[in-house]
């Protein structure tokens, strides 16, 4: 197979990491989301990869929690994660950096535009943790903003469905798959699959978005060699 792109945005889903467990980290879960990540790397892809904090935290669940700390504590999640998908990845065999949005220089780099850009260059993946650093944000807007400031061809969001539904397909077992998408048309339709900042972020700066399931990891491959799966939302697909 051959890859269609050359620098991607891996959105993982933090829940992914959870395997079969309602929480936490499975790390042979972890593992397996990993190689098919090195197969696209073996192949010449760059890749970055921001990742969700779901099976640990999400601000906006909190309930009676101040809304600002509750998003500091998702944005710490999202770093236990990043480090976990690190440590598999060099597990496999892989260079990897990790960078926070927000500083912690015992355990990771710091966030450098540059930096992380000329890691990727070396053939290093680099895993965004923090978020955008700022709370009242999600981690696919945060994958949006990284994906922009790096030039990423595509983000490719690996999450716990198989594409973009016309409502949550959770709660509802008649909703219907879309193959492809506008970005007004998931603005307009309010569709809850990513974040409204997200979807206008990618919308401006034409940044595709590739919405599909991570319950089989090998379509990460798939997304990497521009295989038909999951829902491609972008400018011109109407
Ligand atoms: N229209 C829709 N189409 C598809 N999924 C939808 C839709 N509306 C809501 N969802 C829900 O969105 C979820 C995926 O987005 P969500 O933001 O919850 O997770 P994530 O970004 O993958 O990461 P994390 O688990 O770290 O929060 C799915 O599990 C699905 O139930
Ligand atoms: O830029 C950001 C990104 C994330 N957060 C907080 O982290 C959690 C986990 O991220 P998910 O995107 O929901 O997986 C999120 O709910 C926020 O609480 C943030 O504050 N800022």
């Amino acid at each position: 197979m051959k890859p269609k792109y050359k620098r991607v945005l891996l959105k993982l889903s933090g829940e992914s990491l959870a395997g079969n467990e309602t929480h936490g980290i499975d790390f042979d879960t972890v593992l397996k989301i990993c190689e098919p990540i090195k197969k696209c790397a073996d192949m010449g892809v760059q890749i970055a990869i921001v990742v969700g904090g779901g099976n640990f935290w999400r601000g906006r669940s909190s309930g009676k929690m101040d809304r600002t700390r509750a998003d500091h504590m998702g944005m710490l999640a999202t770093t236990i994660n990043a480090l976990g998908v690190a440590d598999a990845l060099e597990q496999l065999g892989m260079q990897v950096r990790v960078q926070t949005a927000i500083a912690m220089q015992q355990i990771a780099e710091p966030y450098i535009r540059n930096r992380a850009v000329r890691h990727l260059e070396k053939g290093r993946v680099v895993v965004f943790g923090c978020g955008t650093g700022n709370p009242f944000f999600s981690t696919d807007t945060a994958a949006a903003l990284r994906a922009a400031e790096i030039d990423a061809d595509i983000i490719m969001k690996a999450t716990m469905v198989d594409g973009v539904y016309d409502c949550d397909p959770k709660k509802n077992p008649n909703a219907v798959k879309y193959d492809s998408l506008s970005f007004m048309e998931v603005l307009n339709k309010n569709l809850q699959v990513m974040d409204s900042t997200a979807a206008s972020l990618c919308k401006d700066n034409n940044i595709p978005i590739l919405v599909f399931s991570i319950n089989e990891p090998e379509n990460i491959v798939k997304a990497v060699c521009g295989e038909p799966i999951g829902t491609i939302v972008e400018e011109d697909s109407l």
